[in-house]
């Protein structure tokens, strides 16, 4: 951001400084407009892309439960759907529904285009219109609240300015970068390295955000596959480890591989239609390295305690908003966190349940 206001907003300064006042547009001042703006921006459809819509930026957000609904669609389609309804086919509520599923995944998402509508606007014969659909009751008096889409607290700050409680669309991150820390407080920079490079050559990565690799953690607290995935690799012997590294030279999927290690450790039947399953990965070596990393993870917070978080949520008022959404956002990622703790611990009292009473690991594989 920094760099934009550099390379658009200092040249235009100093090309009007008469006209335009320096201390209007200052980083500061650049920041808030387009924070502003950002919070309320949105992607419209393919043909508009990203813009600002008058009035549908209204309403505030509520996970799961809004009460408007904004859908796109063309003059025609909406003849269309008048005319099911004149014929007692009203399905508005499902036809909601379905847009819905559609554009879950869409950034700032308050509104969702038809993708007929898309190229109907494209082609320019049919401009869209946006309809602003009610779509439960609300009482005379009651806030109105939309959906900007399934959210975590965090996307949520960093978006727009606020978190909501018991988000059930909270995730934590753990950054590649904490579980090479992790790595490399066990094994030689050169190992973590070439583990790395070995997971990775079984086609698996990490997210990727602003140049930084991550791992979510689920509101539950379960972690993703590949995180798991990259632990036990780090943690294969390295004769395993060899084994696996020609085997990825000489495979045609490259994905069976480390289900096939798995297999051969776990005495199971191993097909090209098997999916990896978890519980496979959690030995009681990976699930001690969870631990590790939640509490590297929980370092991040720094020396305060959840418990004092929460006190200090308790005392914070509303009118301290960046504050208030920043405890919360701490809050809501420490109990993930607990309950990452909880699957981890829970993951190796099954392993040591199992060695201690000789019984097999045979475990689930998934097949597609
Ligand atoms: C699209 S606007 C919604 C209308 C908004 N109230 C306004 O003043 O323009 C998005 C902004 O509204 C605020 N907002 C939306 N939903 C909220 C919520 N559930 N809790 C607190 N603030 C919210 C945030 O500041 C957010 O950046």
């Amino acid at each position: 951001m920094y760099e934009d206001w550099k390379e658009n907003i200092l040249p235009l300064v100093y090309s009007a400084p008469q006209s335009l006042n320096p201390s209007s547009f200052s980083v500061k001042e650049y920041f808030a407009a387009r924070s502003l703006i950002a919070s309320r921006s949105f992607q419209i459809d393919e043909y508009h892309g990203f813009g600002m819509v008058p009035l549908a930026d209204l309403f505030n957000h509520k996970t799961g439960a809004e009460d408007v609904h904004f859908t796109s669609v063309s003059p025609n389609q909406e003849y269309e759907d008048d005319v099911d309804s004149e014929n007692g086919d009203n399905n508005e509520l499902s036809k909601i529904s379905s847009h819905d599923k559609r554009d879950s995944t869409c950034e700032n998402s308050y509104i969702h285009s038809d993708s007929e509508s898309d190229y109907s606007s494209v082609t320019g014969e049919d401009p869209m219109m946006l309809q602003m659909i009610m779509v439960r009751e609300v009482k005379s008096g009651d806030e109105v609240f939309n959906t900007y889409g399934s959210l975590g607290n965090a996307a949520l700050l960093h978006r727009y300015g606020f978190t909501e409680a018991n988000n059930p669309f909270d995730i934590v991150n753990i950054d590649l970068e904490l579980v090479l820390k992790w790595g490399c407080s066990l094994f030689s920079s050169r190992y973590c390295r070439a583990r790395l490079s070995l997971w990775r050559r079984i086609n698996i990565s990490g997210s990727v955000s602003e140049n930084s690799e991550y791992f979510e953690v689920s509101s539950d607290g379960e972690p993703e596959l590949e995180l798991l995935t990259l632990l036990y690799i780090m943690l294969l012997p390295d004769d395993t480890c060899h084994k696996l590294d020609i085997s990825i030279c000489t495979a045609d999927k490259v994905s069976a591989n480390i289900g096939m290690i798995l297999a051969e450790k776990h005495d199971i039947t191993w097909s090209t239609s098997s999916e990896i399953s978890k519980d496979l990965l959690l030995t009681e070596k990976v699930c001690r390295a969870l631990l590790a990393l939640a509490d590297i993870r929980e370092s991040c917070y720094g020396s305060k305690s959840i418990d004092e978080d929460v006190e200090a949520l308790e005392r914070c008022c509303m009118t301290e908003r960046k504050l208030y959404h920043s405890l919360m956002l701490r809050i809501s990622e420490r109990r993930i966190l607990e309950k990452f703790r909880t699957y981890a611990t829970a993951g190796a009292q099954s392993q040591t349940f199992q060695d201690a009473n000789g019984t097999s690991t045979r475990k689930r594989l998934k097949k597609h």
